[in-house]
């Protein structure tokens, strides 16, 4: 899916995050959006997955020749994000055939097999509640990444991330990132290094 901002802006009250953004994010191209800490990386990306509405500009959206509305982004996107909750009163196992009563996973991939991808059959029958919080990241990761969907946004992805629980980041989002378009929310190198552009948030900042 291709992303086009045109003069895009957003504010809080009187403050503008950013302003005049222009911008093409290609079908099949993964893209690092960057800046320091409150620059509005996450603003941005709840922007263009039109959860938050734009103060200024326009978004379109394309599936090849087909134009998708804004309301309709949501069934082609899938999101890993600090801000969104896991159901902490599922177990695992509940979890998943929740999510999949909804989105489907990649081809082929059963509830079952994407558990074992996340590395977490021993803890299938527990409460979300009782996971530590690098297995709650691997659970939305996983979710994230093996969801069929061409949209993938990663919102510090890598948060709560122990060593191998990186290097299994690294082993999935190479499985599941091919043709797809990603953007990562992110200021640590090692979590868009894989992507192919990027772009500065804070140049789209406005000097007050
Ligand atoms: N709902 C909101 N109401 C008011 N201000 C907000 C709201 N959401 C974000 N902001 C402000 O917008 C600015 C950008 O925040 P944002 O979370 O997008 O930054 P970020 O680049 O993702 O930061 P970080 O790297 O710390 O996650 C901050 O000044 C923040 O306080």
């Amino acid at each position: 899916m291709q992303i086009e901002a045109l003069g895009l802006g957003k504010r809080f009250g009187r403050d503008w995050i950013f302003r005049d953004l222009t911008y093409t994010f290609l079908s099949g191209t993964a893209t690092a959006l960057l800046g320091p800490n409150g620059a509005g990386k996450s603003t941005l990306l709840q922007v263009l997955a039109a959860y938050t509405l734009p103060n200024a500009g326009e978004l379109k959206f394309s599936l090849g020749s087909r134009s998708v509305s804004a309301d309709d982004v949501a069934g082609h996107l899938t999101l890993c994000a600090p801000y969104l909750e896991l159901i902490e009163e599922l177990t695992l196992r509940e979890q998943l055939h929740f999510h999949t009563r909804f989105r489907p996973l990649r081809a082929g991939l059963s509830a079952a097999q994407l558990i074992d991808i996340m590395q977490l059959r021993t803890a299938q029958h527990k409460l979300i509640r009782d996971f530590s919080s690098g297995m709650k990241q691997r659970v939305k990761l996983g979710l994230a990444l093996y969801t069929d969907a061409p949209l993938l946004f990663l919102d510090e992805p890598t948060t709560n991330l122990d060593r191998a629980g990186v290097a299994w980041y690294h082993e999935h989002v190479a499985a599941t990132t091919n043709g797809r378009t990603v953007l990562v929310s992110s200021n640590v190198e090692e979590e868009y290094a894989f992507c192919q552009a990027s772009l500065h948030v804070t140049d789209f900042a406005v000097r007050r």
